[in-house]
């Protein structure tokens, strides 16, 4: 018996700060700034005024981060099933009851997800929880590390092209334990291979949507497999995923990057303890609001089987990709990564991959630094040399908000009809170096 009461002003305070109208390109949140009592509405690039209704032409078309905000539009619509409420007094201790740091429930409903994709066997293995897979990744990177033996740090690697934050993360920490020395492929010819490797194999691939296995074998070489996007949204699921040290985080899964959650699935328990060591030492854990709200993000995640956010998740990206490959179609002067088919197990259908980001070359000679080509119209990519790759690729994320994709879809439509353009033109123009911002004129 009883009846609400003191959740009646959060929920009306959470509906009305919902009700406030910015125009489809922006959103107003509890915690932001305030103008006349009202929070005021934060506007997605490229539009501005008071209700984000002012598109801004000139402003540029910002393809850089990994932002996965195409997934907000379903949880607009999932509102009622994934909002929670916390109390002043939720959980305001540092361990829970059985002295852990981990909630039960939670570490079920992941083991339950994986159940539900098949991307991942779970039974007899440990789970551990981070602040995202950025501090799950160096914990790893810790746990698999040669201690005490400041003469021969572990070698850590990864094949090119590679998540910049392996090499910046690593070199940072700065530890006597391991050292960062790039591509995988200095150990191909076996003079390069003596002592322990670390070995990074990220699947499906940041920046090129590639699946990708561990490279280096035996007893010297450990891995850490970064399955960040290793989800229907963006690839098929071949197998069931079943290697040592696996890390997946929220934000490629739900969108949430904000809330920094990952986690990582372990065979071995001298590495879970380990890793535990090191989240003991750094944070102490993950925020218990953080989560209480996976845990209710996730059962979302799982509902009807994962049909609506898998699907969505697909359908969005499938989209992105079926309009951006036929922009580039027309293209000779910009080349994409091949997109490859193959069953997929959840969905039990052969179907293609839909990568995070479309990897871009400029197959131009002259146009040897391609994120300065994106330039003069207006876009910004992640330039390929911070990917360990030349800088006539760029990253293009696809994983942005619509207004993100749309925007860099019409901008890159603007090259690629300036190319053809001045295909024509190029015949009769040959005395002009340089014409339309900075395309070259080679006819
Ligand atoms: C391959 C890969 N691993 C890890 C991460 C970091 O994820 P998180 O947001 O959980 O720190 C990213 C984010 O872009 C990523 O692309």
């Amino acid at each position: 018996q009883w009846e609400q009461s003191w959740t009646k002003s959060a929920t009306a305070e959470a509906e009305f700060v919902a009700s406030i109208s910015c125009s489809g390109h922006g959103r107003a949140f509890l915690d932001g700034s305030i103008l006349d009592g009202k929070p005021v509405c934060e506007c997605n690039a490229c539009y501005g005024g008071p209700h984000c209704s002012v598109f801004l032409p000139e402003c540029i078309a910002d393809a850089d981060s990994g932002d996965p905000m195409f997934l907000e539009p379903f949880w607009l619509k999932h509102a009622a099933s994934s909002t929670i409420v916390v109390p002043g007094w939720h959980r305001m201790s540092y361990e829970f009851n059985d002295d852990s740091l981990i909630s039960k429930e939670l570490d079920a409903q992941i083991r339950k997800l994986h159940a539900v994709i098949g991307n991942a066997v779970t039974d007899g293995r440990f789970i551990i929880f981070g602040v995202g897979a950025t501090q799950l990744l160096h914990a790893a990177v810790h746990a698999l590390s040669t201690t005490n033996h400041p003469s021969s740090p572990s070698r850590v690697v990864a094949s090119t092209p590679y998540y910049p934050i392996y090499k910046e993360q690593t070199e940072f920490f700065n530890s006597e334990d391991y050292k960062f020395e790039g591509d995988t492929s200095l150990c191909n010819n076996n003079s390069g291979c003596k002592g322990n490797f670390i070995e990074l194999v990220t699947s499906p691939n940041n920046p090129d949507g590639q699946l990708k296995k561990a490279v280096l074998q035996g007893p010297s070489a450990k891995t850490i497999h970064d399955f960040a996007y290793y989800w229907p949204h963006y690839t098929p699921i071949p197998a069931l995923a079943d290697e040592n040290l696996m890390i997946f985080t929220l934000s490629k899964l739900t969108g949430h990057g904000g809330s920094r959650f990952g986690w990582a699935i372990i065979k071995d328990e001298a590495v879970h303890q380990r890793m535990l060591t090191y989240m003991n030492l750094s944070t102490y854990g993950v925020a218990r609001e953080t989560q209480l709200r996976v845990l209710k993000l996730l059962k979302v995640a799982v509902e009807n089987e994962g049909k609506e956010m898998f699907n969505f998740g697909y359908q969005t990206m499938r989209n992105r990709w079926r309009k951006l490959s036929k922009t580039m179609s027309l293209s000779k002067r910009f080349s994409i990564q091949e997109l490859e088919t193959q069953f997929c197990s959840f969905s039990e259908k052969v179907r293609g991959a839909t990568p995070a980001y479309a990897w871009l070359k400029c197959v131009r000679e002259e146009d040897k630094d391609c994120n300065a080509v994106l330039h003069s119209v207006n876009i910004t990519g992640r330039h390929g040399s911070l990917f360990g790759a030349e800088s006539r690729f760029v990253r293009l994320t696809l994983v942005k908000s619509d207004d993100d994709f749309d925007l860099l879809l019409k901008r890159m439509g603007t090259l690629v009809s300036q190319e053809n353009n001045n295909d024509g033109i190029n015949k009769i123009v040959t005395h002009r170096d340089e014409f339309i911002g900075t395309n070259k004129c080679t006819g």
